[in-house]
Formats: structure tokens, sequence, C-alpha cells
């Protein structure tokens, strides 16, 4: 199997490793299937998968989860924003409606995510009693207080009234999320085992979601840099855009840039590539690009246009759904590919009014009446 993102030289890894993603076959120029190609896993990589709506890069994120599943070594987290990665639970993964320690946001963060100016009256008091908590809650870093225990800390803080009620509409605010819990298992609990982990994050609201991401993201860093989990995660993240336009964007930043060297590997899918910051196009080793029309975006992959690549990469995309081009940073080529079918099944795609279940009474009443028909 042709493997792109492994450098042999660098790492001795050749292509009969088992730690390699199988990802589809080489796209001909007539549109033949040529060569079965796969991503390398065996180290950690940071990628883009970049495409315009429908094009199938939610299909190809699952596609990489489902071959990550199968190497022995790493864990795929799925980052699900909208719901449609259940099929991965199928074969042995989970979807979880996930819940982070407050602990797992930094105090200083904390007005930003509440939508409060940290300077302000209410955003510093909140930095403070979050601060004063986490620090009494213990020094292990495991223990978090609750929003509960922070609303009752506000309750009792010495600042004015008005402060103090706003402070707590913001908290009660956080509580409705319904993502926080003070006894949520530990980041680390999300690798333990290599089976894919769904974050399901549909009807999140995106400040909540934001805040997940980034307790995840950190939380996966910090545990490789301290030896707490030994497999290598890969945070695979579907409308990546969004991340990086919140509280999750430093954590995101953190696994681009610093991320492989303690083993945290980071793939972003998005449909708005310019929305993603330059910093995602170049450090991603590893860039899928289905169909893209917006003139910005296909700007955007002008960011990938390595001095080893020759000509234009927007006019070398392939059109149809499901093939992409790839750019390799470590084979230094640009190929189209044609990815793989699901083994589990894909819940994208747009909803079809014949798949409805008025649709199907509506044709069952009709045969019904017209029994021959
Ligand atoms: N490699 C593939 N092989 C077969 N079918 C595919 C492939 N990729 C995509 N498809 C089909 O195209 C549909 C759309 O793909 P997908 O949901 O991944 O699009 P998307 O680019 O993520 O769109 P959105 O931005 O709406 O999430 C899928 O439901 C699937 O039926």
């Amino acid at each position: 199997m042709n493997v792109l993102g492994r450098d042999h030289v660098a790492d001795g890894a050749d292509n009969r490793s088992p730690a390699t993603v199988p990802l589809g076959t080489f796209l001909a120029r007539d549109g033949s299937d040529g060569a079965v190609v796969g991503i390398d896993a065996d180290t950690p990589h940071a990628a883009v998968i970049f495409g315009k709506r429908g094009t199938g890069k939610s299909y190809t994120l699952g596609v990489i989860a489902e071959g990550l599943a199968d190497v022995p070594g790493v864990a795929p987290v799925v980052v699900d924003p909208m719901g449609v990665f259940g099929g991965l639970a199928e074969t042995g993964g989970r979807m979880l409606d996930p819940v982070v320690r407050p602990a797992a946001i930094p105090a200083a963060v904390w007005p930003d995510l509440l939508g409060l100016d940290p300077t302000g009256g209410p955003g510093s008091l909140l930095w403070r009693i979050v601060a004063d908590a986490v620090e009494a809650a213990g020094s292990d870093g495991d223990a978090s207080p609750s929003i509960e225990s922070l609303r009752w800390a506000v309750s009792e803080a010495d600042a004015p009234d008005r402060t103090r009620r706003a402070v707590r509409n913001h908290l009660r605010l956080a509580e409705s999320w319904g993502v926080f819990d003070a006894a949520a298992p530990p980041v680390t609990s999300l690798v333990a085992s290599g089976d894919p982990t769904v974050l399901d994050l549909s009807g999140v609201p995106e400040a909540a979601a934001g805040a997940v991401v980034r307790a995840v993201a950190r939380g996966l860093y910090d545990a490789r840099v301290t030896g707490t989990v030994d497999r290598l995660p890969w945070l695979l993240v579907d409308e990546a855009h969004a991340f990086f336009d919140g509280v999750a964007d430093p954590a995101l930043r953190t696994l681009l840039t610093r991320g492989r060297a303690p083993g945290v590997s980071l793939v972003c899918a998005t449909q708005r590539p310019s929305a993603l910051p330059g910093v995602a196009v170049s450090q991603s080793d590893l860039l899928v690009a289905h169909r893209l029309t917006a003139g910005p975006d296909v700007d955007a992959l002008a960011t990938a246009e390595a001095t080893y690549l020759a000509g234009d990469l927007a006019a070398r995309l392939p059109t149809g759904t499901g093939e992409a081009l790839v750019v390799d940073d470590a084979s230094e080529t640009a190929h189209a590919v044609r990815v793989r079918e699901r083994r589990t099944p894909h819940g994208g795609g747009d909803p079809r009014a014949g798949d409805t279940e008025a649709a199907r009474a509506e044709r069952a009443t009709r045969t019904e009446r017209n029994p021959g028909r």
C-alpha cells in the first residue's frame, strides 16, 4: 500500500507497518482507480480536510476514525458538532454526551467563556472566584469545584450586590449548558481504549461546545506531556472553523504547533478553510482537499502551495463526491484520491424528503388505494 505522511528514512517504518489507515485509491486522470493508498498512523500528524458542503469531508473524517480504530496504540476522539458520527459506535466505539470538570477551564478564561469583560467588575469577580475555588479544591489537578459551589462562593464574596447577581446569573447559564460536572470522568478516560469515542455536541450551544473542545484538547496534550496516557490520541474535529473562533482556539493551536512532540495528532475538517487560522494549514503535514468553489476558500489552499508543488492546486481539485486532492509533506507530492467507502454507517448528507416518516406513510396510503400500481 502507498502510505501518505510516512517519512521512511526518518522513522524506519515501512509500508507493511500495521499503523496505516486505509484511505482509498489513487484516482487516475481518466477517472479510473489506481493503487491503494493509506495514511500513516505510526507517528503523530496534523491534518486538514477541506471541501464545500456535501463533498465528503465528514465522510472522510469518519473513514480516518474507522481506520484508526484498527491501529494498535492509538485512540481516536471525534468532535461531532452535527451528530453524524453515531455509526462509529457500531464497531465498538461509543457516543458520549460530553461533560468536563469546571476546573478544566482556566480561571482566566471563564469571563470570556461567559461573555464577561475580564477587566470589568463581574468578569474579574468570576476570575477570582474560580481561581480561589480551584486552589481550595486541591493541588492534584483532578479535584474541581462544581458550578453550584462557585455560585455559592459568589454569594459570599465581598462585592456589590449588582456584581454578584450578574456573576451568579452567568454561572446559571453555564450550568444550563449541561457540559460541566465536578465529578466528570477525567479527559484521559476518553483514550483508555483504542475504540473511537464520539463527543456528541449536536444541540450544545457554541460556547459550551468550545469549552468541551478546549478541555479535551488541552487535557490530552497535558496527559501526554506528563506521561499519564500511553496511547497516542488523535483528535478529529468536524466543523473545525467554529472552534477556532472561541475559547478552544489556544488549545487547538497548541496541538497544531506543539502536539506532535508529545504524540497528539489533530485532524480538522471544515467547509470554510478561509475561517481557519493560517497556522492550521501551515502546520499541517497532510491536506485533504475535496471540491471548493468560494474564492477565499480556494485562496486558503495557496498557503499549502509548498515550493515542491508546481502549479495551481485549486485547478487540480477533483470534482466528484468522495474525491480529493491529498497534499503530503512527507513525500512532497500531491495526488488525486478516491476515498474508500465507510464500513460503519455515515449520518451526514442532506435530508431527503423521500426518507421521512410522512413520505413513507403517504406511499403506503397510495399503495392501499391503488394496489395494482
Ligand atoms: N468516499 C465516499 N464514498 C461514497 N460516498 C460518499 C463518499 N464521500 C461522501 N459520500 C456521500 O456524500 C454524502 C455527503 O458527504 P458528507 O456528509 O461527508 O459531506 P460534507 O462535505 O461533510 O458536508 P457537510 O458540510 O454538509 O457536513 C454522504 O452522505 C455520502 O453519501
